[in-house]
Formats: C-alpha cells, structure tokens, sequence
C-alpha cells in the first residue's frame, strides 16, 4: 500500500498544535528524555548526562540521491546509553494506590512463544496485569504456559470466517478489545501475530483505536510487517515505538527510503528513516541496539549472550512496558 499523498509537513503543523495542549505531548516528552540522553551543554564534559558521546559512527559523505537532504540534517553525533541509568529511571515506582497494565496483541496458530515471552516479560519488568489477545488457537496454549497471563481468544485469520461475516467479525473484535484499551499503560503490537490478511486488517482498526485513546504501542514482528506495508498506522505517531529486527529493519529502508541498509551511513540512515515516516522512535536490534526519534541517535551496547536463539526481541519488545508506564505516569 502506498502511504497517504497528504503533506506530512502540514499534517505535522495541525497535530503539533493539538499535540501541545494534551497529556500526550508530555508523554511524548517524556519519551524522548527516557530513550534519549539531552546534549550536554557546550562547555559541559561528556560525563555530564545519562550516555558517553561518540564520534558519529560515519560521515554522510558518499551518500546519494533523495538521502542526500535528510542526511544533511542528521544528527552527527551517537550517544551511548547508561541503560542501567535510563531503566532506574522510568521504572515505575512501587505505590498503594496504583495498578498498571499491558496488553500483547499477537499470537496465533503458529507462534505461540513469541507472545507468552513479550507479555510476561511486562510482568517481570513491574507490570501487575498483562492481557495477551490472540487467535482462539493459540489462546489454550498461552493460558497454559502461565496463570498470571490474561488471555483472549478473540482474534480469527481468515480461515474461519466467512467471507459475508468478515465485517461483523472485525468489529466485534475491535469492541472486544476496545473495551479493555482504557486499561493499558502500553500495548505490543506484532509478536507471532502472523501474516493472515483478515487478522492484519482487525490488527489495523485496533492500532487505530489505540493512537486516538493515546496509548503508548511498541510496534514489534508482524506488527512491523503490517506497518511497512501500511505506514499510515503509525505515521506522525510520537507514541509508536518500532523495534525492528535485522530483517525487519531491511524491509522498512527498502520501503521507506527505497535503498539498500547501509552500515557506513548507519546513523544517517536510521534518521532519515525516522524522519520520513514522522514522529516515530525506531530501536534497531543488533549488535548494538540503536535507537532515534529522527533527532538525536542513542546506542546501547552493553554486552549480551551472542547466541540468538529466537525469543529474545520478544523479551525486548515486552520490557519497553516500562516506558509506557513512565509515559501514563505524566498524564
Ligand atoms: N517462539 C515463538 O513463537 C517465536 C515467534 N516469533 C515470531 O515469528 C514471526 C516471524 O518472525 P521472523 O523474525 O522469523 O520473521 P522475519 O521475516 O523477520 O525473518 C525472516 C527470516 O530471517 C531470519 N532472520 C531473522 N532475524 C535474523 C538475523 N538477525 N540474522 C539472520 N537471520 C535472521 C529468520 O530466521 C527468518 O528465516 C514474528 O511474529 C515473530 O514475533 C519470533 O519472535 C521468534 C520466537
Ligand atoms: N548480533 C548480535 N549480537 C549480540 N546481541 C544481539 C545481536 N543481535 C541482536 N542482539 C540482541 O538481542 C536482542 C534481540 O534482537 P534480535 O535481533 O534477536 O530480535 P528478533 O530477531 O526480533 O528476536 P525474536 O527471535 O524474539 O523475534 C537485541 O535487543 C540485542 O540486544
Ligand atoms: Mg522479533
């Protein structure tokens, strides 16, 4: 799918306006302070904020074509994250009065693993409910892993629903999980979501849902497929986190920027793609995870296991609860 033909400058100015009045503006500025260590002053020494500063990790020359501007714009400089600092941070702090919850949606007859580790991982992070929503499949299955999940069997893929029912299935499943949104400091769209095309167009209405209710959505798996192929979803949105594996990655540059990944201008790259999608926080999993809201660059490269065995994205994806929660706490 093409992305919409309206200016995203203009687009931009309206919602920066509406933006500025709501709660959701400082959440968003609560978001960037999180994910992303500020400059230091000019007279200030690196050791002066949450990161170390690094020498740009390329220089933008030898970049071509329609990179050409946004590399211009860039930011030169990547900071590397105290993650330790940052996750003290914005964990939310134990209190009487408070109860915070996340929601996963994904997890279908395939990939029932990929949901389990996302929505318990919010659990092990502080999250006192997590709600998993999925295909009545793989539902039995998640509920049996763990008692502490959530779960909903609402989601269907298009094998067992009729073509004539296809209208009425989808909204009962966005009411059904409307229902719950108010509940929810964050969502996780994407893990073992699957590639169903029904299934991806009920996933659409409720990632629309949740942007008008405000609702941090860390974009993850198959939720960035669906993204990529429709970026309208998260367009503009300073609530939508993307974290893209290797693969996930490649497929957003070719689509967005309609290159190839290129390593040499990595932070260059990782910007203009922020700032061509608009709004977004992009953490790109890797060696090092990289993370940009189209401004400043932040690495976090603390040492990890190097084996890869599958799962560990999911952990991620579900642990970036906290951040959501740091957001609601600014409401
Ligand atoms: N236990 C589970 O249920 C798991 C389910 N998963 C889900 O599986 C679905 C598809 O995810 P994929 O990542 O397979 O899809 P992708 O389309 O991103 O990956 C396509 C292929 O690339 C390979 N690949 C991915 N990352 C790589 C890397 N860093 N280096 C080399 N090769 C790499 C994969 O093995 C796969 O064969 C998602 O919904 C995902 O969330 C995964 O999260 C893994 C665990
Ligand atoms: N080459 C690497 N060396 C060391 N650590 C890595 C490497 N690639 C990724 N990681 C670490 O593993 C985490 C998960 O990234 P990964 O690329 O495995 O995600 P994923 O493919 O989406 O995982 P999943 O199997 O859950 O879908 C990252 O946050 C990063 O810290
Ligand atoms: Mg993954």
């Amino acid at each position: 799918m093409s992305r919409p033909t309206g200016s995203w400058q203009h687009q931009a100015q309206h919602r920066g306006r509406m933006w500025a009045a709501s709660p959701a503006f400082r959440r968003q500025l609560v978001l960037l302070r999180s994910l992303l260590p500020q400059s230091p002053p000019p007279s200030s020494p690196p050791s002066s904020v949450v990161g170390r500063r690094f020498a740009p990790l390329s220089s933008p020359s030898g970049t071509s074509g329609s990179l050409r501007a946004a590399h211009a714009m860039a930011a030169a400089t990547v900071y590397e994250a105290d993650a330790e600092a940052v996750v003290r941070r914005i964990t939310p702090p134990l209190d009487r009065a408070r109860h915070n919850g996340q929601a996963v949606i994904g997890g279908c007859r395939e990939y029932t693993g990929a949901p389990y580790f996302a929505a318990t991982s919010a659990l092990k992070v502080g999250a006192d409910l997590s709600h998993v929503f999925c295909t009545k499949d793989a539902a039995t299955v998640i509920k049996s892993y763990s008692p502490e999940l959530i779960v909903h069997p609402i989601l269907e893929e298009s094998y067992s629903v009729k073509d004539d029912e296809r209208a009425s299935v989808s909204s009962k499943i966005l009411t059904e999980v409307a229902k719950w949104m108010e509940r929810f400091d964050c969502i996780v769209i994407g893990p073992g979501l699957g590639r169903d095309s029904f299934l991806l167009d009920c996933v659409s209405n409720i990632m629309k849902h949740a942007r008008q209710a405000n609702i941090p959505t860390v974009v993850d798996g198959d939720g960035l497929f669906l993204i990529t192929n429709n970026l309208g979803l998260v367009e503009g949105n300073p609530l939508a986190i993307l974290t893209p594996n290797v693969y996930e990655y490649k497929r957003l540059v070719q689509k967005v920027l309609n290159c190839d990944v290129s390593e040499e201008t990595a932070s260059e790259q990782l910007t203009a793609l922020c700032q061509k999608i608009g709004g977004v926080t992009i953490m790109r999993k890797g060696k090092a995870d990289v993370i940009c809201d189209g401004k400043t660059v932040t690495q976090a490269s603390t040492f990890g296991s190097p084996r890869r065995c599958g799962g560990q994205g999911d952990i991620l994806s579900g642990s970036i609860y906290i951040l959501g929660t740091a957001l609601h706490r600014v409401k």
